[in-house]
């Protein structure tokens, strides 16, 4: 029967007569043996070629036993290549030797004279060995390159405003520690893309960074979510499942709409942070997290407190630093950066030759209420780059969908008579109506997930 000859073998020894007698019998097994006696030709056949698994001699100059030129060699290679498969070989009676250069990064050892089914056996573990180092590499590789292009959507964050340079200031100074940082701002303003950004700066940057909107987990599925379970634990519960804590491990756990859970699961989330440990859902076996939290939420949480809705130890526990975004009506001064931004990238992706908006378009926009905030605008501006044959956006591009201020059904004056509920409420009704009642076109034209929508048509009866 024939195998099917995998694997690419460098022998390094300066006894010629066993670099023949090896390369003969390897290569009935792999697919290239080749053989080399001057080990100082290493760099240079590691710099041209792919080896799978090298195997080094320990000694090579005569009546030199120490073994010291095999680690030579050894981290010669390793420098060449951190995920190189290193067999070393060596006499009877060098075992101490080898122990300690597998402590160094060889992978195993063969003793000489060796027997070739034995010699066989490692070098086909060896090799399993390498794929999996490779596969590692290439796995590690793409998340690196997943996170990248995740972040490359939007990474920038505009503002020149003081209230933004305030923010900027801050999240430089708390990247680099692990505080945990709660953000909170009104729906639209960039809590998570700040979320990302500290991140991004942190030295848990190579790691992953898991988001979780607790205002769209169902109450029966937040344990399970959070923390995981295990197969059986519930009906759904068809295999092990790790939650979102153990995917964040040694990254950053960002809890968006932390305002939105249940006295009973802040109980259950304060304990896992105090003891940062999570016990999957049936099991008793509790798993030791490592994450950096971030939390954020457009609810004020202190007159929650005050009010019994949401607990202050969890409070305490969640905002080491509080990093307050500002809504975009308070920093109107940012509307023409957050403007061309917007442009410059919609234009891109549908290929359009718009090149700016209007001095009135702008005027206008900064005297408009954004309850949706900068995702509001952004949507505002993809549309309006969609629909317009202009070269200059105008003020009805941006507002012909838009509802308040300038909708005939109520004027800057009725404005000042309404709360900013009220004002939801108009907007939330006049959107439904718009759609039939259709809640994910609804909360896109109000730029608002569909679960904070859900949120406000329960809070508001509608
Ligand atoms: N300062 C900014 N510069 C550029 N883009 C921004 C800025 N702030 C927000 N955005 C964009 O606006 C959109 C909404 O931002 P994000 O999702 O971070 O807001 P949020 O406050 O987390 O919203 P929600 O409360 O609804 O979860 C995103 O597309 C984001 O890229």
């Amino acid at each position: 029967m024939s195998e099917v000859k995998q694997g690419t073998i460098l022998i390094v020894d300066d006894n010629e007569d066993l670099l023949r007698a090896a390369r003969i019998f390897l290569k009935r097994h792999f697919l290239r043996v080749d053989t080399e006696s001057k080990p100082e030709n290493i760099p240079n056949l590691l710099n041209n070629e792919h080896y799978d698994v090298i195997l080094l001699d320990m000694n090579f100059t005569k009546d030199v036993s120490s073994g010291s030129e095999g680690f030579h060699w050894l981290n010669k290679i390793l420098e060449i290549d951190s995920a190189a498969v290193v067999v070393l070989i060596t006499a009877y009676g060098d075992v101490d030797l080898a122990v300690r250069a597998i402590k160094e990064g060889a992978t195993d050892f063969v003793l000489k004279p060796w027997e070739n089914e034995k010699l066989l056996g490692t070098l086909y573990s060896a090799l399993k060995l390498r794929q999996s180092k490779l596969e590692v590499d290439a796995l590690k590789g793409e998340k690196q390159q997943l996170y990248a292009d995740l972040d490359k959507k939007f990474s920038e964050i505009i503002g020149q405003s003081p209230a933004m340079q305030r923010v900027f200031e801050t999240i430089e100074r708390v990247a680099s520690t692990d505080a945990n940082v709660l953000i909170t701002g009104e729906n639209g303003t960039g809590k998570e893309l700040i979320a990302r950004a500290i991140h991004r700066s942190s030295h848990r940057s190579d790691e992953a960074f898991v988001s979780v909107d607790l205002g769209a987990v169902t109450d029966t599925l937040f344990e399970s979510e959070l923390f995981g379970h295990v197969k059986g634990s519930f009906t759904d519960a068809k295999a092990d499942r790790a939650g979102r804590f153990e995917m964040a491990n040694k990254g950053t756990l960002f809890l968006d709409e932390i305002g939105n859970i249940s006295p009973a699961h802040q109980a259950k989330l304060l304990t896992v942070l105090q003891n940062r440990r999570v016990t999957r859902v049936g099991s008793n076996k509790e798993v030791d997290i490592d994450i950096r939290l971030i939390s954020a939420t457009n609810m004020p949480l202190n007159e929650m407190v005050n009010g019994g809705g949401f607990r202050q130890d969890l409070l305490y526990r969640i905002n080491t630093i509080e990093v307050q975004l500002p809504a975009l009506r308070d920093r109107i001064e940012d509307i023409p950066l957050l403007t061309d931004h917007f442009i410059q990238h919609y234009t891109k992706k549908y290929n359009k030759e718009v090149v700016k908006a209007s001095e009135a378009a702008i005027s206008r926009m900064q005297k408009y209420q954004w309850p949706g905030n900068v995702r509001e605008l952004q949507h505002a501006i993809e549309r309006a780059i969609i629909m317009t044959n202009n070269k200059i956006i105008q003020p009805e591009d941006v507002f012909s969908n838009l509802g308040a201020p300038h909708s005939k059904s109520f004027n800057e004056e009725s404005l000042d008579q309404l709360n900013i509920e009220e004002v939801e409420k108009i907007l939330i009704r006049k959107a439904l109506k718009k759609f039939n009642g259709n809640v994910t076109q609804a909360a896109q034209e109000l730029g608002l997930t569909r679960s904070s929508l859900y949120r406000r048509l329960e809070k508001y009866g509608l």
